[in-house]
């Protein structure tokens, strides 16, 4: 079945549909990792998105039991240059036409994606539809037009309600704006005893948790739509040790005075180089984002930045100059993409740990 996608500059892509036939709006943005599909399309930071892939060969692996970020894609729809429809791999368990469906979520083949993308540098992230022949595109590019996007999706993806993931280590508190679960899974794998919180849990309730250590998660959307977040972490900050990622970062970069803006096209793929601005190593990192913090206003707030994309130099890192407590924006769990950073996580322990250390001296004092 042949379906089209609009953008609201105008542009018009015939394709052939495939996943769910629904009609999909969303904000078209485009990764450029070779490999990852499931975990793209799981990653609720995609919520309200239309996803392009750039790599030309999609669904040639299926799709598997492991790969998953989250249980319920958010993703708003994808589209491919090819779509495998018989997938080979000895993990395959569905191809992806079939997982598509069964999550309803509309995707489009045939798309000459290095045009779309070369679209998408130029104007910046456009708003596009996905939908049947029979919809006439100046319609659907007015309502593309006057349409504003949603400002709730984190509400949409966090948990309702909290829920342990126990263990007999350091107790950690993950605030969830949309989770990865590999964020999740980093946090299990170093013993850590998790209590996943809702995004709009207060300061107070996560202190009656008595956590070691608290994660901010990544997350979907602009992070000035979260501002209880933003007030959770203020209360927070210099009392217990944080350590935020991506939407996380974000959050806690508005807590501390900086400021974010929307990027022109965002970073989507699994190698963007991040330089550690402290020991001038490299790191490959997964990134997926369309915020960033603004340098500028770093300046005169008590954080430090650590970290920054070679790419375009914005900010891929910070560190809070007195409390113990770092953020990047990029993504150390990976999941699609490099490990480079994995050890990120460990440095998080490290530091839940030393400031343990610091409150028994405190206690004996
Ligand atoms: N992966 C994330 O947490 C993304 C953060 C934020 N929604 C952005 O697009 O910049």
């Amino acid at each position: 079945m042949k379906k089209q996608l609009i953008l609201e500059d105008g542009t018009v892509f015939i394709g052939e549909g495939f996943g769910s036939e629904e009609a999909t709006i969303g904000e078209v943005v485009f990764n450029t990792g070779m490999t990852g599909y499931q975990e793209i399309l799981s990653d609720p930071s995609y919520c309200g998105q239309i996803v392009t892939l750039t790599y030309p060969l999609i669904g040639n692996y299926g799709i598997n039991r492991d790969d998953f970020e989250s249980i319920s894609p958010a993703v708003r729809g994808l589209v491919v240059r090819e779509n495998a429809d018989f997938p080979s791999n000895w993990r395959s368990e569905l191809p992806l036409d079939a997982y598509l469906k069964m999550k309803n979520i509309p995707g489009i083949a045939g798309i000459d994606t290095r045009k779309l993308t070369k679209i998408i540098r130029q104007h910046g992230t456009l708003k596009g539809s996905i939908c049947g022949l029979d919809e006439k595109p100046d319609e659907v590019i007015a309502t593309l037009k006057n349409k504003s996007l949603a400002n709730d999706q984190v509400k949409q993806v966090s948990t309702k309600t909290a829920y342990p993931s126990p263990g007999r280590g350091h107790r950690v508190v993950l605030v969830d704006f949309g989770l990865k679960h590999g964020i999740l899974r980093e946090l299990n794998d170093r013993n850590c005893d998790v209590v996943v919180v809702p995004f709009n849990t207060t300061a107070d309730e996560i202190q009656s948790l008595s956590p070691d250590g608290i994660m901010l998660s990544n997350g979907p959307g602009d992070p000035k739509d979260v501002p209880e977040a933003v007030e959770m972490i203020k209360g927070l900050l210099g009392k217990v040790p944080m350590f935020g990622i991506c939407l996380g970062h974000q959050l806690f970069a508005l807590a501390c005075g900086a400021d974010t803006e929307k990027m022109k096209f965002g970073h989507r793929g699994s190698n963007h180089p991040v330089k550690d601005l402290r020991t001038g190593k490299v790191a490959l990192t997964s990134q997926n984002h369309g915020y960033t913090v603004k340098e500028d206003s770093v300046t005169g707030t008590e954080l430090e930045v650590t970290h920054i994309a070679l790419n375009d130099g914005t900010v891929e890192g910070l560190a809070h100059k007195t409390a113990a407590a770092f953020t990047v924006q990029y993504h150390p769990e990976a999941s699609p993409g490099p490990e480079d950073a994995n050890g990120l996580f460990n440095q998080f322990i490290e530091l839940v740990e030393a400031e343990k250390k610091e409150d028994v001296t405190y206690a004996k004092a």
